[in-house]
């Protein structure tokens, strides 16, 4: 993992868009899997600057929240569309999503995991850190989940967000597995936002565990985390 050091959130938004454009100079229409939250927020601003550089970009949801519809203004189709789909101008033709309903949620992971299989690697990896060392849903457990699933949420992942919490026990999520995120040939890990040291400082002790999902991104050979000190 290549750390790098960034003085505030503008100049890891910055760096982390200079990122993404080189890599797409070389392949255009590559296929990024993207996370929502307030660490990417700024970075998918910085891309938004360069609509024209995004004209063949393939977009997958990363994961969604299971307790709250996709229309819901706090779900991450929400988020997505108006932080990165339309100021990209991603037609749906260019944009793989799930949904999360209960009774689709089984199919639908069948469906991503297919997807998947079938168009993956990502090119590009986009991550956020959880409070607790998540990434994606993937939260601190025994074991860890390879392929696409459906995660039960910890409660510092539901904390999140208050609008969240309000829905009924117990919280799930959907979500690409570790192993989807480990193949990726890029990632990119924005390490942002308070209440985040202790698992920072966890990530930094170099010991992978699955205690903290996070520490797996040690094994990948192609990953620049970017945070801010
Ligand atoms: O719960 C989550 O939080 C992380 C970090 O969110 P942020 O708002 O602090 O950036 C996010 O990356 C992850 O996808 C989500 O599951």
């Amino acid at each position: 993992m290549n750390i790098v050091s960034c003085k505030n959130y503008e100049e890891l938004s910055q760096r982390a868009a200079q990122i993404v454009l080189k890599e797409i100079s070389v392949k255009p229409d590559l296929l990024f899997c993207a996370a929502t939250g307030n660490s990417p927020t700024g970075m998918y601003a910085e891309m938004a600057k360069k609509p024209e550089a995004f004209h063949s970009l393939r977009v997958i949801k990363m994961d969604e929240w299971g307790i709250i519809p996709l229309s819901h203004p706090d779900s991450c189709e929400t988020y997505l569309k108006k932080h990165l789909l339309r100021p990209l101008d991603i037609p749906v033709e260019r944009y793989m999503t799930f949904d999360t309903a209960a009774d689709l949620a089984e199919s639908e992971c069948e469906k991503m995991r297919q997807f998947i299989a079938a168009n993956g690697p990502f090119d590009i990896c986009i991550l956020g850190l959880g409070k607790n060392g998540h990434i994606a849903f993937n939260e601190p457990a025994d074991f860890l989940q390879p392929f696409f699933h459906k995660a039960t949420l910890a409660p510092s992942t539901i904390q999140h967000d208050p609008a969240l919490s309000q829905g009924p026990e117990p919280a799930y999520g959907l979500c690409v597995g570790m192993r989807d995120i480990l193949q990726s040939k890029k990632i990119i890990f924005l390490v942002s936002g308070k209440g985040k040291e202790d698992a920072w400082r966890r990530i930094q002790e170099q010991k992978i565990g699955t205690d903290c999902p996070a520490s797996f991104l040690w094994l990948h050979p192609n990953t620049d985390c970017l945070v801010i000190e």
